[in-house]
């Protein structure tokens, strides 16, 4: 006999890899610890969008960061899901009409892993390897450190990338800590790379929910697991990313963090071979993060970084 599921009452929707899943079962698990809802009544519901579809080209080209979110937000916006999980960094700035991030989970290791079987660190790696990396953010970032080195396309999951490196496709390559630790996979990580070094992406390692404006009953359910710091430094990020106007066609590093109070972020926007890069850090309290993002991209654009959006990443 099989035993009766109740009803869901709520759907969440998320993409089918195994890092999106272990994003959305913490999101359930999370929501049902908190409101007392049966886990079991809270249903996953996988959705496959254009990002995982296509596999033949760098996504820059393809159209960039909405690819992982179309087919979700229109679920969401037809009422086919209740609450959407993403990676935030995955994220474009701007949102379709009628959706918003409604909460964070707590944000994981933000930092870049390093992982080779060849070298013990980034400075390590022979004259000339090759680095296997389909971020903009992280070949330019790389270049900076290393301009010796040759980098290749690595597409695919956090596993697809793992199995390209035992391939040796790639000497090295590098992968954000947060979805090692949440796959249990940060054993491959050889080395962690410091933010000092090397900004992460804006938004990384934080989970995002997002949500149908003024649907209340989701909406108390969603604001009891949001993780306040989170929210405030990723409201900053993303405020840096609007004002900039970039995309993931350019190399853009953003890192809010807080202590006591006041919040620093660091901002760095990279020519495509990391030969030119600016940086920003600034200061304040967390009240103001949303104007502190905005005030670090503005003393970027004043350094002229607005010409290297228009160069394309040259070969
Ligand atoms: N673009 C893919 C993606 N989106 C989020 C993560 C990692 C988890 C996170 O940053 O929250 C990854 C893989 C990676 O960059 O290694």
């Amino acid at each position: 006999m099989q035993s009766a599921t109740p009803a869901p009452v709520l759907v969440i929707g998320t993409r089918g890899s195994p890092l999106a899943l272990a994003q959305a079962n913490e999101t359930r698990d999370r929501i049902a610890a908190a409101s007392g809802l049966d886990p079991a009544a809270i249903a996953i519901s996988v959705i496959r969008t254009s990002g995982d579809r296509i596999q033949d080209r760098p996504l820059s080209e393809a159209g960039g960061k909405g690819l992982f979110t179309k087919e979700i937000e229109e679920a969401l916006v037809a009422g086919r899901i209740d609450l959407a999980v993403h990676s935030s960094k995955d994220m474009p700035t701007l949102l379709p009409e009628g959706l918003e991030l409604s909460a964070f989970l707590p944000r994981e290791d933000v930092r870049d892993a390093f992982l080779s079987p060849v070298a013990a660190s980034l400075a390590d790696l022979p004259e000339g390897a090759v680095l296997g990396t389909s971020s903009l953010r992280r070949r330019a970032m790389a270049l900076r450190l290393r301009p010796d080195l040759k980098t290749v396309e690595f597409r695919g999951n956090v596993e697809t990338r793992l199995r390209k490196l035992s391939e040796g496709v790639a000497h090295a390559t590098l992968l954000a800590m947060a979805g090692l630790n949440r796959l249990g996979l940060s054993g491959h990580a050889t080395a962690v790379i410091a933010t000092e070094d090397f900004l992460p992406a804006a938004g990384q390692g934080a989970v995002a929910i997002e949500t149908r404006i003024h649907d209340e009953r989701v909406l108390r359910l969603v604001r009891d697991i949001d993780h306040a710091p989170t929210s405030t430094a990723l409201h900053a990020e993303r405020a840096f990313l609007a004002r900039l106007d970039g995309s993931c066609r350019t190399p853009i590093g953003g890192l809010a963090t807080i202590a006591d109070g006041t919040m620093t972020f660091r901002g760095m926007v990279l020519s495509h071979d990391g030969q030119r890069s600016e940086q920003v850090r600034l200061e304040g309290p967390v009240a103001e993060a949303t104007a502190i993002g905005i005030s670090a991209a503005e003393a970027l654009l004043a350094r002229g970084v607005a010409d290297y959006f228009r160069e394309g990443p040259a070969g």
